[in-house]
């Protein structure tokens, strides 16, 4: 078969472009990025093999080989892992694959990165960061299992295409041959290759090796012969005592396993002994992947027995809400031969998971004690995904909520406080912990639930999260203090005024009466309040129904959520209420006061953020009286 010349994708292209002209000075990252796709290839073979010996053709274990070719100018990296066979070629050398690389291109792109090339070395650039070296990269792959005729060769010169060629190849596995440019010749020395691979490589768990030339002898004796020799130490670093891994080494392993760019917010390395025994080395990712959401979301370390690589995403280690987390777990104990359906039911397997639980909570209670900035980094990246523990960890829920932040009318804008701070600053006679949901600060700041609590100077919690309110409904308590929201029931702060709105609520009820007939079902109930102080009126929920806010959500996700559900409270303190009252007084079949109670509920209704049931009716009516107003 002749060679086949193919078009790279757009965005490939584009990213080769971005590689050849890039002035970083770090470019020997290139040697990271090949080493790092060789072990992730070895990995596979090994853990295909469990089920299927064969794949290992022979060759126990894995290997990594570097060779300089100085006459040719070449290096080239070759290992024994799974290969690729044609198709496999074509999508992962011709596309795009990995889904960050889009980002990765914007980043690029941007200003600072331009101004700042050293910033390219946080990101993972993958197999083409290898054309910021070379002029011509041959790749030379056979899948495992296949025939040695099936080998695929591939080659480009990064300009807007690549071929791809059939050919033979004994051993399964890639070798990846780099023609290197003229200027980036330093890169043919074997100690400064040893000096790389020392420095972004040294965990990698099979040996990264080369051949030596070295004299052996002295005088007429002396010969030169060549040798293998191992440049990496191989020492899994999860199993490393902590005093000997460097910050540098941690990072650069997290930035290996998780495919990300940038250093991790939080290193957690620890030897569970005990029930079960195991080594951890977890990371909380300092920035939230753009699929956390998602159900495709891959969950979980990647789990390891006695060495070996069993699974890449081990869902069963980590509950749903810590999905975030990063990392190895090796375990002493589990059969090398366990399946995921023997995980899902495994003793041991959910004492890992109890225990790693317990370890990220600790570690994310000490990081908000002790690292408070790093913490705020933390949670405005995965607040939202920790909260959903409470309602799915019921027994971890306290210890949740202790991590939990929020804006409050007490705390400057942007300013977070705790659930403890909330506590502390409670007045001796506030009952309850007050919240207010919505979808923005600014929106609640002015809100009308909120007037009786500021002239108490009571607390009142911002839940801005869509999840809130169900998260609190979960919660239920804290420090056995009772969530109240600041929109739903009845709210009296002063129990002295309990009385006086019984009695006035009895003394207007034929007014109240009159308005709850005009709105018909829109309302429950038109009654008196306790919450308000400036404005005259106001929708409030029942203390068992649905929180605005999320019947609001449901509403725009289309949901059928019941109507007519709300209470219609009114401010018997303001002027318009007792000039209602004048009115009824004067004429209980006023055609004025029936406008006046539709006008107000529709105000409600803005008030709470919604709509005016019939806006022009709305706005016909307010300036009709605006304008019999302006000519009395
Ligand atoms: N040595 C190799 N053996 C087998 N497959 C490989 C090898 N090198 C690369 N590949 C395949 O090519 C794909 C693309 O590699 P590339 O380095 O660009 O991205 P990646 O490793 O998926 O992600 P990252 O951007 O994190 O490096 C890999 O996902 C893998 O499927």
């Amino acid at each position: 078969m002749t060679a086949q010349t193919m078009e790279f994708k757009t965005e490939v292209q584009q990213l080769l472009d971005l590689m050849i002209h890039s002035l970083y000075s770090h470019k020997e990252i290139f040697l990271r990025e090949l080493i790092s796709n060789a072990s992730d290839a070895i990995d596979k073979v090994r853990y295909l093999s469990l089920t299927n010996s064969g794949l290992l053709e022979g060759e126990g274990d894995g290997k990594i080989k570097i060779a300089i070719d100085k006459d040719a100018a070449t290096i080239t990296i070759s290992d024994n892992g799974i290969g690729m066979n044609r198709d496999d070629v074509i999508k992962s050398l011709g596309t795009i694959a990995h889904s960050g690389t889009k980002e990765f291109i914007q980043a690029l792109k941007s200003e600072e990165v331009q101004n700042n090339p050293e910033l390219i070395g946080q990101f993972g650039v993958g197999f083409y960061s290898t054309f910021m070296v070379a002029s011509k990269v041959t790749v030379r792959t056979r899948k495992a299992g296949e025939p040695a005729e099936s080998g695929v060769v591939w080659e480009s010169a990064a300009d807007g295409s690549y071929t791809i060629d059939a050919c033979t190849k004994e051993n399964k596995g890639t070798e990846i041959t780099l023609v290197m440019k003229d200027d980036e010749k330093e890169f043919l020395d074997q100690w400064t290759l040893r000096g790389i691979v020392r420095r972004y490589s040294d965990y990698i768990e099979y040996p990264i090796v080369m051949d030596v030339e070295k004299t052996e002898g002295e005088g007429d004796d002396a010969k030169k012969v060549i040798s293998e020799e191992t440049l990496n130490s191989q020492k899994a670093i999860w199993l490393k005592d902590k005093s000997d891994v460097s910050a540098e080494e941690y990072n650069e392993f997290y930035k290996h396993i998780a495919h990300d760019f940038t250093d991790p917010a939080k290193v957690i390395h620890y030897r569970a002994e005990g029930t079960s025994e195991f080594s951890a080395l977890l990371y909380l990712p300092s920035r939230a992947p753009f699929d956390l959401f998602y159900k495709e979301f891959k969950i979980g370390p990647t789990l390891y027995v006695r060495r070996v690589q069993i699974m890449e995403h081990c869902e069963d280690l980590v509950p749903l809400y810590l999905r975030f987390v990063k990392g190895v777990v090796d375990s002493s104990d589990l059969p090398l031969n366990v399946s995921r359906e023997i995980l899902q039911k495994n003793r041991q397997v959910e004492q890992m998971r109890k225990t790693i639980t317990k370890k990220v909570l600790d570690t994310l209670g000490e990081m908000k004690r002790d690292e408070n900035d790093a913490y705020l980094g933390f949670y405005g990246e995965f607040g939202k995904v920790l909260k959903e523990g409470i309602h799915y960890d019921p027994t971890r829920k306290d210890t949740i909520a202790d991590l939990l932040l929020f804006e409050s009318t007490h705390t400057e804008v942007g300013k977070l406080t705790d659930l403890q701070s909330y506590i502390g600053h409670m007045p001796a006679e506030q009952e309850h912990i007050y919240y207010i949901t919505g979808a923005s600060r600014r929106e609640l700041e002015g809100s009308p639930y909120l007037e009786a609590f500021k002239e108490k100077g009571y607390e009142v919690l911002f839940m801005l999260d869509e999840i809130d309110d169900f998260i609190v409904s979960s919660l239920h308590t804290y420090q056995e203090k009772e969530f109240k929201s600041a929109v739903k029931g009845d709210i009296t702060l002063d129990k002295e005024n309990e009385e006086k709105k019984k009695e006035a609520q009895e003394k207007h009820k034929d007014l109240l009466e009159l308005i709850k007939n005009e709105l018909g079902e829109s309302v429950k109930e038109v009654r008196l309040s306790g919450r308000l102080k400036d404005s005259p009126c106001c929708l409030v929920a029942g203390e068992a129904d649905m929180d605005p806010q999320m019947e609001k959500i449901l509403k725009s996700m289309g949901q059928e959520v019941p109507s007519g559900s709300r209470i219609l409270e009114l401010n018997p303190d303001h002027l318009l209420f007792s000039a209602m009252n004048g009115l009824y007084e004067k004429d209980k079949d006023s055609g004025t006061l029936k406008e006046y109670a539709r006008l107000l509920y529709d105000q409600a209704l803005i008030l709470e953020g919604s709509k005016p049931t019939d806006p022009a009716a709305y706005a016909r009516s307010v300036a009709r009286i605006m304008a019999e107003n302006a000519m009395r």
